[in-house]
């Protein structure tokens, strides 16, 4: 009969999969984990199994994954976090190589983080984990032939110290490394971390890119504060009050400052009820305010954090893609008026960025989407590989799941936090990060801040394209390429015709107007953004000419 060589059990985000596949590697044998096959036969992910038919019936799948894993496979196996709830699963274990990989809580929490994909730890995770460890344990050592903590250690350590324990049993089989290995994700998933700031007076932070990244919020909070503020919009209520009971639990005075989604949240209105939130907190001038959500949340977040007694610390947890690349990095913060967007701000740079890319596993599409318009923007500006990554595979590009989701994140941060970091607030060469919003803000503001920013400034691009052609700076081919590649991701080019008067109106409150000339980012190239000041009327309705319908 064929039977792993060992079978892994533990909590969800013990690291099962990695030490697996590390096991695997060193073995000279295959990898497989029962979720990953439930996942394949079923055709969605976990948490949308738990979702849709809820965990009874996970169970019944997981139950059979296992038996058949258990009989059919010779290499490495994981089992999921749950599957010994099953007394039959755990009579099935009897008689295998089973090895416990344990955690404590603080470590559970810390790896988990705010991966909303979790379905069991939505909310309160520090409370969860105590409730599920107890739960759970002592069916784990009742299956397990050995245990093996954690805690602390690297996953090679844990590899390592599983290989140590199970040497008087296993053999390294000769021969070729099975296809289901993949030593490249036989890492600890990597942090990106980029610097952002430390001139002109501005303290230096950084931005992290990557999955698990709770654990760096006590970090970032320090000692100093006694008071947290979460402020979070209606849709991460759960994440809000995730957050807020977690850092209760470090021993921070914490509340959860809920706020209306998108820009309802960017208002005068509701800054003043942050504010009052805070008085009646009491919060200080060295407490901390964190912002989690998208841009409209972290715009207003670090607003309330600068105006609040002239200045708080305040940390982004940005949890869609626009907010990832932009919103939260840079120190632009603000609220719109019935003027105009963005009109009443101030530039308060955060004391760390915290980019979960889990947290976009959630995300609706069109929100996804509407992101990937400041990415193409900063592939236009600075950084063309992005836009050949999007152009490789759109559809991809159009999903968390993509192969280079982490990549085109991680590129467009690079380019915002280069141009903050010389030029903290918009003296010069920040403007180009403007590309596209001069018309993008102004049709924000004629549909009343209904609009999704980014699909506004998708268009707003298609015009800036068709401005810089038209003006005679623009070659032809890059011009058509804004055409292309916004479209292909599903982003808008046109907009109302008939409404270019008010638009007109509507951008002469622009931030870079000076007096009453007008003054857009246009490109001289592929990554050569520069000013076009006071452009002749008629080339700005020509260029209009072309987005109108
Ligand atoms: N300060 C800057 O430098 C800067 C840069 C670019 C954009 N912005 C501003 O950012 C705003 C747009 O940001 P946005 O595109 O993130 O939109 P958004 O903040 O309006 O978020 C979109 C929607 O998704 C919800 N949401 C957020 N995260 C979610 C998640 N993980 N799962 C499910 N739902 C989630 C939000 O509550 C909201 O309803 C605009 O106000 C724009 O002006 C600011
Ligand atoms: O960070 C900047 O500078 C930008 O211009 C980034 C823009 O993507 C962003 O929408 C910003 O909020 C616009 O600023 P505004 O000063 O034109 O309101």
């Amino acid at each position: 009969m064929s039977a792993p060589v060992v079978v892994l059990i533990g909590p969800m985000g013990v690291g099962k999969s990695t030490v697996g596949r590390l096991l695997a590697d060193r073995l000279g044998t295959g990898y497989r984990d029962t979720d990953e096959d439930i996942v394949t036969a079923q055709g969605r992910s976990v948490a949308d199994i738990f979702v849709d038919e809820g965990e009874a019936a996970f169970r019944a799948l997981e139950k059979e994954a296992v038996r058949t894993a258990l009989a059919g496979h010779r290499g490495v196996l994981a089992l999921g976090g749950g599957a010994v709830l099953d007394a039959d699963t755990r009579a099935r274990l009897a008689g295998h190589h089973v090895v416990y990989l344990s955690m404590d809580v603080e470590e559970a929490v810390k790896r988990t983080g705010l991966n909303a994909a979790r379905p069991l730890l939505a909310v309160n995770p520090r409370k969860q984990w105590r409730e599920l460890m107890e739960a759970r344990r002592g069916l784990y050592e009742e299956a397990a032939s050995v245990t093996v903590a954690t805690d602390g250690r690297t996953p090679e350590d844990v590899a390592q110290a599983v290989l140590d324990a199970l040497a008087p049993h296993i053999a390294p089989t000769a021969g070729e490394p099975s296809p289901q290995t993949r030593p490249e994700d036989a890492v600890a998933d990597p942090v990106t971390r980029i610097a952002v700031g430390g001139s002109a007076g501005s303290e230096p932070y950084e931005v992290l890119v990557g999955h698990q990244l709770l654990g760096e919020l006590g970090t970032l909070i320090g000692t100093a504060a006694q008071r947290v503020a979460v402020i979070h919009p209606e849709a991460l209520a759960e994440t809000g009050e995730a957050l807020r009971a977690d850092l209760a639990g470090q021993g921070y005075e914490a509340v959860a400052i809920q706020v209306p989604n998108a820009e309802e949240a960017k208002t005068a209105e509701v800054a003043a009820y942050c504010w009052k939130a805070l008085g009646q907190s009491g919060f200080t001038r060295t407490d901390v305010l964190v912002g989690v959500g998208g841009g409209a949340t972290t715009d207003l977040a670090g607003f309330v954090a600068a105006t609040w007694l002239r200045g708080v610390r305040w940390i982004a947890i940005p949890t869609t893609v626009l907010a990832m690349v932009d919103a939260a990095v840079g120190g632009k913060t603000g609220i719109n008026t019935a003027e105009g967007k963005n009109l009443v701000g101030s530039f308060h740079p955060p004391a760390g960025v915290l980019c979960d890319l889990a947290a976009l596993e959630s995300l609706p599409v069109n929100d996804y989407v509407s992101g990937l318009a400041e990415v193409i923007k900063a592939g236009f500006i600075a950084d063309p590989v992005i836009l050949d990554l999007i152009e490789a595979d759109p559809d991809a590009a159009r999903t968390p799941a993509g192969p280079h989701t982490a990549e085109l994140i991680v590129r467009s941060i690079r380019v915002k936090a280069d141009v903050v970091s010389s030029d903290l607030k918009e003296a010069g060469r920040r403007e180009i990060l403007n590309y596209g919003h001069t018309l993008g803000h102004a049709i924000e503001k004629n549909e009343r801040y209904k609009w999704r920013h980014g699909a506004a400034v998708a268009i707003g691009m298609h015009f800036a394209a068709e401005l810089g052609r038209l003006a005679g700076r623009l070659d032809d081919a890059t011009a058509d390429r804004h055409r292309s590649v916004l479209e292909s991701v599903g982003l808008p080019l046109h907009y109302r015709h008939d409404q270019w008067p008010r638009l007109l109106e509507n951008m002469k409150v622009d931030k870079k107007s000076r007096g009453d000339l007008l003054r857009f980012v246009v490109l001289d190239g592929l990554a050569k953004p520069a000013v076009l000041e006071g452009p002749d009327p008629a080339v700005l309705l020509a260029a209009y000419g072309e987005v109108g319908e």
